[in-house]
């Protein structure tokens, strides 16, 4: 990968890559002072941004400090507010004296007040800049760490967080206990995992008020590092999204079989199609039980439908090579029946979407995935589902690795659906979705994005990236949507987002 060329704000790195990141600035001729000297200037600037211009009814700007370098930056950030005529004081959690390497230094260039630990202040702070504890974190904040934080969350200050709120686990997006609750946060170089995913994101103030300072790190360090962890936006997959060309037949772009559901679920497989087709698809087939082949053969227009009677039956369509990809789940039943359609689909080499009572009838029986799997599997759980499917992993505390190593363990393309959609493939690449709204969550919604990523696999995208474009592009069509938003209507909007 061309990292240095290429567009890279949508890379995560995780706290530990963060500092393979520093080594390797620092080891380039960009000291650790000078990044340190960027990184406070960096939180002063938006710090500053916040606040408006220094005037003499403003009230404090305090900043907490810890034993650490995001201490030093809190001393750095102090210094440069306090130049630009801001009332700034810093509150150490430690003795300066015992500070050490860049963040002594910078404590030293400080020659304004250092308070200790008192929780009147906090509460008549205007802002409240916390520098006790960033990357380095490793383990609950407990004690007075622990009570300043509680503290500075009842202030009615405006709390703004350096590198990542207090507490928070930068690689997960969990809190490891206490924790600082930030109204904005200002990162340098690149985002990490924590500050997207959920309720990380929100502890950092919402995507919106991330802000990421450039510090000098050359992009050149993401050589070595070899990022797999991705904000899901378009920069991750546009370059291969498909679009039709002047001279594309309906069958280049795709024929997806999606296996019609049972009463009560007639419409989820329905939903399926059509945002197969809305996402591009060339032809969308349903394959209807017998019983219900009237009902969908007249309410579907542009989708053709066929109708089978046993499993034998809808596998048998299979028999046109040009039905590449396979969307099974939505209304399907659960049970060994439905597991036998999913293992004769992979077994024969197509490309399945694998969602709802298709995944919940594969509980216990994912080594016959592994197994007999030729194709390509994407599958789409919700919490409930993936805690059924694997229930050793550590959902709870790590979705993120929870998703790659559900990827890893099946060699399927997770999708792994909550309020931070992860996207997790089996080689360990992994996006991390942020645009999707509290409405999306409605009944309906989730047999619309099996439809997307089948629409798109079928055109020929490749499959990290055409289940990461579905989720951004599935939730982009629901912002635009709005509030009272149901599944259907995500159809007629997705293409007014499609790129
Ligand atoms: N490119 C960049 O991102 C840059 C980041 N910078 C800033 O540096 C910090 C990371 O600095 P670091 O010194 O590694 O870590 P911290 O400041 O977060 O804190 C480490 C110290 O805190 C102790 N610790 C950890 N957890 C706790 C806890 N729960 N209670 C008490 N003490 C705790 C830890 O002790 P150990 O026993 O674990 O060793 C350390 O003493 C990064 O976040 C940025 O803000 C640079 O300024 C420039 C480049
Ligand atoms: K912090």
């Amino acid at each position: 990968m061309a990292v240095a060329t290429a567009r890279i704000d949508h890379i995560l790195l995780s706290p530990s890559e963060m500092a393979a990141a520093d080594a390797y600035a620092i080891e380039h001729g960009v000291g650790g002072l000078e990044l340190m000297e960027r990184a406070g200037r960096g939180v002063a600037r938006i710090a500053s941004d916040y606040l408006g211009d220094p005037s003499s009814d403003l009230d404090d700007v305090v900043i907490l400090t810890g034993p650490g370098n995001n201490g030093g930056d809190g001393y750095v950030a102090a210094r440069y507010l306090a130049t630009w005529g801001y009332p700034v004081r810093i509150m150490s959690l430690v003795d300066v004296s015992s500070l050490q390497g860049d963040a002594a230094a910078m404590a030293r260039q400080w020659d304004g007040p250092v308070l200790p630990a008192d929780l009147a202040v906090l509460s008549a702070a205007g802002m409240i800049i916390d520098g006790l504890f960033g990357a380095g974190l490793s383990r609950p904040l407990e004690g007075q760490a622990a009570d300043i934080v509680q503290a500075a969350n009842q202030s009615d200050a405006f709390r703004l967080a350096i590198d990542l709120p207090s507490g928070l686990d930068g690689a997960t997006g969990q809190p490891t206990g206490p924790c600082f609750h930030a109204d904005a946060t200002v990162t340098f170089f690149l985002k990490k995992p924590g500050h997207l995913i959920a309720p990380g994101r929100f502890l950092c103030g919402g995507t919106s008020n991330i802000h990421v300072a450039d510090i000098g790190t050359p992009a050149s360090a993401l050589e070595a590092i070899k990022p797999v962890a991705f904000a899901n936006e378009p920069a991750l997959w546009s370059g291969l999204f498909p679009h039709a060309g002047p001279f594309s037949h309906k069958y280049d772009r795709g024929h997806v079989l999606v296996l019609g559901g049972r009463e009560p679920a007639l419409g989820a497989s329905r939903l399926s199609s059509l945002a197969a087709l809305r996402s591009g698809a060339g032809l969308v087939t349903l394959a209807a039980p017998a019983e219900t082949y009237a009902v969908q053969a007249t309410a579907l227009i542009d989708v053709m439908v066929r109708k089978f009677e046993a499993a034998f039956g809808f596998l048998g369509m299979l028999s046109d090579p040009r039905l590449s990809t396979v969307v099974l789940g939505p209304g399907a039943g659960v049970g060994e029946r439905t597991a036998k359609l999913v293992e004769g689909v992979i077994s024969k080499g197509r490309k399945a979407v694998v969602d709802a009572d298709a995944l919940t009838s594969l509980v216990d029986r994912l080594d016959r995935v592994r197994t007999t799997n030729k194709g390509l599997i994407v599958m789409t759980p919700h919490d409930g589902e993936f805690r059924r499917l694997f229930p050793g992993l550590p959902l709870d505390r790590d979705r993120l690795a929870a998703a790659r190593e559900a990827a890893a363990q099946t060699g399927a393309y997770l999708v792994l659906k909550g309020v931070s959609t992860i996207v997790a493939a089996p080689d360990g690449r992994a996006s991390v979705a942020h645009n999707a709204p509290a409405w999306l969550s409605v009944g309906g919604t989730g047999d619309v994005l099996s439809g997307i990523i089948a629409g798109l696999l079928a055109q020929g995208m490749p499959a990290f990236e055409a289940a990461s474009a579905a989720v951004w592009l599935h939730g982009q069509a629901a912002v635009k949507a709005g509030r009272g938003m149901i599944a259907s209507d995500l159809l007629d909007i997705l293409p007014k987002v499609l790129p």
